[in-house]
Formats: C-alpha cells, structure tokens, sequence
C-alpha cells in the first residue's frame, strides 16, 4: 500500500444469500486527506461497499486494507480508524450531548480525552449545546451529533453515508462546510449520495457506481472537464414552428415552444462549429435576441454513464 494510500479495496465482490449480486470486482485505492463522493442511483450498491469497509457485511471476496490494517483479519483495528455516520440517529436518546459523544469514544476503548471531545463539540458548533438532552435538538443539530459521536475515538476516515438526505438548503450548505474543515483537519471522508450537486461542490475526487460496478473513479475537475460539454441557447426573436433544413449538422434542439434553439459542442474542441452556425442562421433570416452559454454539470455526465450502463 502506498503511503498515501488510507484504504484499498482489491477485487471486492458481493452476493447476497438470495442471489443478488451487488457487487462486482471493485478496486478503488483512496488517498490519505481527500474528499471522495461515491454517486449511485438507488440500489447500485453503496450502502453494501460502505458495509464491507466497516465490517458490517461479509464480502464474498476480494481485500480490503484499511490504514494497513485487513479488515477482516484484524477488523479491530480496521475498524477503529473508522468513523462511520449514518443517515439517521436511531433512537432519540435522554442523554446529554457531552455523555453521548464521551460513551462513543469508550466502545472503542479509547481512553477519556475532555479536550479532544470539546474540540469536535465546539469545531460542530455544539458545545453550547452539550447538556442539552438529544431528544431536544432541531433535525440539523442531530445530525451534527452523529458526526461528533463518528469523530469521538479520533478515526482517520470518515464515512458520511448520504449527509444531507432531506436537510433544508441552509443546513446543506453548513455541512458542505463542515466537511471542508474537517478535511481541512486531516480526516479523510468518504461520502455516499446521490445528489449530484453535493458532489460537485465537496468532492477531489468522484466515483460513480451502478448496478454494483464502479464504473469511473476520476479527479472531480478532470471528469467535468473531459467529459465537460457546453450548451450554447439562442433566444430567438421570433418563435419557430420546427427546425429550418439545412442545419442538421449542428444536432440542434428546439425547445420552449420554439423560442430557444439550442446547441450542445464540445468544449475541447478545436472548432466549435459557433461562427459557421451563426452564420447558417443569418443567412435563413433567423435573429435571436439573447445568447447564453452554460458547461454541462456532472449531473449531465452522470445521466449519459447511468443510462449507458442501464
Ligand atoms: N441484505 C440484503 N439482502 C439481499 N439483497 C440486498 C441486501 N441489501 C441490499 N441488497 C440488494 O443489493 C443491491 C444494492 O443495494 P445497496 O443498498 O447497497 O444500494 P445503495 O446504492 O446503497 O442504494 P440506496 O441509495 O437506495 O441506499 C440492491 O439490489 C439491493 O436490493
């Protein structure tokens, strides 16, 4: 393992007991303090690789070394350079926030460490809240408790499995934050979603996962600009009732009841095809009254590879 290399997964496999495969042979090496966002619609088999990491799941093959350690041999140990926050808080505890965190730091026999967990308290913006009873929180402050509770017992990598799943706009942008400055404290984070703006904003680096298979693991801003198109929307001055003949070389789309004529072009390319389009459209008379171009998001990417793979 090289020595920036915080977990590896070599040709790991999984087939449930009724025969589902979800998992086929998945190499993935992670770097020691990146940001990684595994994105996967529904069913492609996250929660199972998250699983295996963590030892909650039996892979049917394949290694899985975390910080150096096999983490079924010595899963201990695997498992104590993990934190793992789930989606949701199981149970709405009595207990205060200050005794919650302080227990999670002892189930992985850790020593008590006050100062430690008033940092990730005060660093989660909790520390106010710390006597405060779990049960009386707002939704984003829980959330913010199962963080703390992932970080009590100082792992190196941090698991978020779908962080913002039905958080309001606000607190998705706290966390996005938040995620940053802890990354920006060392940890390294994994995180699963299937919001691709999420991954947009906070990952170095982007896999996408369908139907159990990896099917790209790239840095996030080589993908957008590989795979990276542009989209070029002419308002038109006047609607049209269907595209005019002579301009199929240009694919090009109408939309808005005729008022937007739109063109999709590589990026990279060396001619776009622009002048000799806006020239194909002057000489059949046709005027646009506003010109706008956008580069295509990874959700667009994300779209062709899932519905390539479907
Ligand atoms: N315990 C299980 N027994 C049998 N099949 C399972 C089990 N858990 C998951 N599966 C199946 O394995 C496949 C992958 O599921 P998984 O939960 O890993 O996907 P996911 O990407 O996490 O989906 P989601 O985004 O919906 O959480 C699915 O077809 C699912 O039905």
């Amino acid at each position: 393992m090289s020595e920036n290399t915080i977990l590896r997964l070599e040709g790991v496999t999984k087939t449930y007991a009724g025969g589902v495969t979800a998992l086929s042979p998945v190499n993935l090496s992670i770097r020691k303090g990146e940001i990684f966002a595994l994105l996967g619609p529904n069913g492609a088999g996250k929660t199972t690789l998250i699983s295996i990491i963590c030892g909650i799941v039996t892979p049917s093959a394949g290694t899985i070394t975390v910080a150096g350690h096999d983490a079924q041999r010595d899963y201990k140990a695997a498992r104590r350079a993990i934190g793992l926050v789930p989606q949701e808080l199981s149970t709405d505890s009595f207990e205060s926030v200050l005794a919650t965190v302080t227990f999670s730091r002892r189930l992985f026999g850790h020593g008590p460490n006050p100062a430690y967990i008033e940092q990730i308290l005060r660093d989660l913006s909790l520390w106010d809240k710390r006597k405060s009873r779990i049960l009386e929180l707002s939704g984003g402050m829980k959330r913010r408790v199962l963080i703390a509770k992932a970080l009590a017992h100082e792992p190196q990598i941090l698991f978020l499995d779908e962080p913002t799943a039905g958080v309001d706009v606000a607190l998705r942008r706290d966390m996005w934050k938040l995620v940053h400055r802890l990354r920006d404290n060392g940890a390294t984070i994994i995180l699963t979603t299937h919001y691709i703006e999420e991954a947009e904003e906070m990952a170095d680096r982007v896999g996408v996962i369908n139907r159990g298979k990896l099917l790209l693991v790239e840095e996030k801003d080589a993908l957008m600009k590989k795979l990276g198109r542009r989209q070029l929307a002419l308002t038109l001055a006047e609607p049209l009732a269907a595209l005019p003949a002579g301009l199929e070389q240009w694919h090009l789309e109408l939309e808005a009841d005729g008022r937007i004529l739109r063109y999709t072009f590589d990026a990279q390319a060396e001619h776009t095809g622009i002048p000799s389009l806006l020239r194909a459209l002057s000489d059949r008379g046709i005027s646009f009254s506003d010109l706008e171009t956008k580069r295509s998001s990874l959700e667009d990417i994300f779209v062709d590879l899932v519905r390539e793979t479907a």
